[in-house]
């Protein structure tokens, strides 16, 4: 395997009873790379990421994170190795503060309260929330909510951070921030997987783009030659962009 490929998933299957959420799904993310993961609902994005952050094993298949057979490990052992993700719904602890719910990320790689303060400040400023340090996490905005839910993730000092639909609910101009926000994370040396259903906004930001249908990959390549792609246009994107 080459060392730039930093998450290696080869024909994983995953059903739930008779339904097949992954079917046979072999994806490559190469070191220091944005991959977009598209696809309409129920393409089985999310659950890919489960697979990859450890929610459950695959029934077949193999995931390996640098070179490591990760497939049966817990998603805290994940965690440590360096997998990191959000979540579609943010889970913060909504009665702790914001500062609380990130040094529980911090912890994961920091045992002292104290380091994982630092750490939890330092997030916080990166993301752009130390002003909303003290407030419980319950009295944030819906897009300081999806920035918390990356610190959360980024404190655990990720390789990989799979990020879930930060953007949805976006206005534009929220969205570009989060679309800073993923471009700095990027320029950290943090590898990024992201699900986004807006076009607009994970096509100029991603270098690859793997497009799921019906639990299977349909197509990947570069963004402007997935988004041309027949297949792609039929299945999700719609005939408005067949003529772009
Ligand atoms: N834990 C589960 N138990 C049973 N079925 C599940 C489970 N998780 C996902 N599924 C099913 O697997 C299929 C793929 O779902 P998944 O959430 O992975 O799709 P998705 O591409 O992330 O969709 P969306 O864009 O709507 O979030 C769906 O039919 C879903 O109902």
């Amino acid at each position: 395997m080459s060392t730039d490929i930093l998450l290696d998933v080869q024909n994983v299957t995953r059903r739930f009873g008779g339904l097949v959420a992954n079917s046979d799904v072999s994806v490559e993310v190469r070191r220091g790379e944005i991959l977009g993961l598209i696809g309409p609902n129920g393409a089985g994005k999310s659950t890919l990421f489960n697979l990859i952050a450890g929610a459950f094993p695959p029934n077949e298949g193999s995931i390996r994170f640098e070179g490591q057979d990760i497939a049966r490990l817990s998603g805290p052992a994940r965690c440590r190795l360096g997998i990191a993700r959000t979540f579609q719904v943010p889970r913060s602890f909504d009665s702790m503060s914001v500062l609380d719910n990130v040094m529980v990320g911090a912890f994961a790689k920091e045992p002292g309260s104290a380091a994982a303060r630092r750490v939890a400040y330092e997030t916080l400023a990166f993301c752009g929330l130390q002003q909303r340090a003290p407030a419980p996490a319950g009295e944030l905005t819906p897009p300081e909510k999806r920035r918390l839910e990356v610190a959360r993730a980024l404190a655990t000092k990720p390789k990989l951070l799979l990020l879930d639909e930060v953007m949805t609910g976006l206005t534009p101009s929220e969205a570009r921030l989060g679309v800073e926000l993923v471009r700095k994370v990027r320029d950290q040396g943090v590898t990024v997987v992201m699900v986004e259903h807006v076009m607009e906004i994970v096509m100029p930001l991603v270098d690859r783009a793997v497009v799921l249908n019906l639990g299977k990959v349909l197509a990947e390549g570069k963004p402007r030659d997935v988004v041309r792609d027949d297949a792609v246009i039929t299945a999700y994107l719609g005939e408005r962009h067949r003529a772009a």
